[in-house]
């Protein structure tokens, strides 16, 4: 579903994103861990074509598109409905003055999915009916990020590419979303590849890792094998800065 080969993002001539490898299959979750200013999210985002002013060279495939040369009409296509993004702060994207129950309703009819099961969907991410009828403002940060994956579902996403919330206050948010993504991966076949900075909680999801510094991956493999023994200096102080 996601395949990437020498991916280089740059902003103004500076490297922030140097990734040679990356393939996340059908059913399979990968994630790329790594401090603030890695260029995580820079490579999520550069997966939809989403990266602004930023020069890309590489290839990059997802749902059978190729990122970097196709036309906007077919990233539209792909974007939020086949392949969708779930923010670090979703809030932040919702139009403040529009119920989530109308946004959906707008999401599936712009895609063309109005027959689908919100309630299925909404059921999935474990959230009740009830949080349609609220605005934006009136849910918490993992009730939006649910909402959003709950739309994803909605719309028949097959990859959810999903930045974490990374500040310490959020861990009991982070690992509920992580639970509700376990579960839906292995109920219907998605392709996840999630961004964190906790390499334990991805760890508990993840079948690979990618291990990112100042733009650089410096290790990847299993996730398991990373967690138990992390090859590089830098994995094993991210490892050690974790409570
Ligand atoms: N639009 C942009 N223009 C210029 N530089 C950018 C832009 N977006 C990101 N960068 C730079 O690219 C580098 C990587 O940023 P990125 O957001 O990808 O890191 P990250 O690992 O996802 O960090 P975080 O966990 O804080 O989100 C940073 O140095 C950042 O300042």
């Amino acid at each position: 579903m996601i395949s990437v080969r020498d991916l280089q993002v740059r902003y103004g001539g500076r490297l922030v994103a140097d990734v040679p490898e990356l393939d996340v299959g059908a059913g399979e979750c990968v994630a790329i861990v790594g401090e603030s200013g890695s260029g995580k999210s820079t490579t999520l985002l550069s997966l939809l074509g989403l990266t602004e002013n930023a020069d890309i060279s590489g290839r990059v495939r997802v749902c059978g598109v190729d990122v970097l040369t196709a036309s906007q009409k077919a990233l539209r296509e792909i974007r939020g409905a086949r392949a969708a993004l779930v923010m670090q702060s979703p809030q932040a994207a919702l139009s403040p003055a529009t119920r989530l129950g109308t946004l959906m309703r707008r999401a599936l009819t712009l895609h063309g999915r109005q027959g689908n099961d919100v309630d299925a969907a909404l059921e999935a991410v474990v959230l009740d009916r009830e949080i349609l009828r609220r605005y934006p403002h009136e849910v918490s940060g993992g009730q939006a990020q649910r909402f959003a994956i709950a739309l994803a579902i909605a719309l028949g996403a097959e990859v959810i590419l999903a930045d974490e919330p990374t500040s310490a206050l959020d861990v009991t948010v982070q690992a509920e979303v992580v639970g509700v993504l376990r579960r839906l991966r292995a109920e219907r076949d998605l392709a996840l590849l999630l961004v964190s900075h906790d390499l334990a909680l991805v760890s508990t999801i993840a079948d690979r890792v990618l291990v990112m510094k100042d733009g650089a991956v410096v290790e990847s493999g299993p996730a398991a094998e990373v967690l138990a023994r992390p090859a590089h200096p830098y994995t094993r102080e991210l490892l050690e800065a974790l409570p």
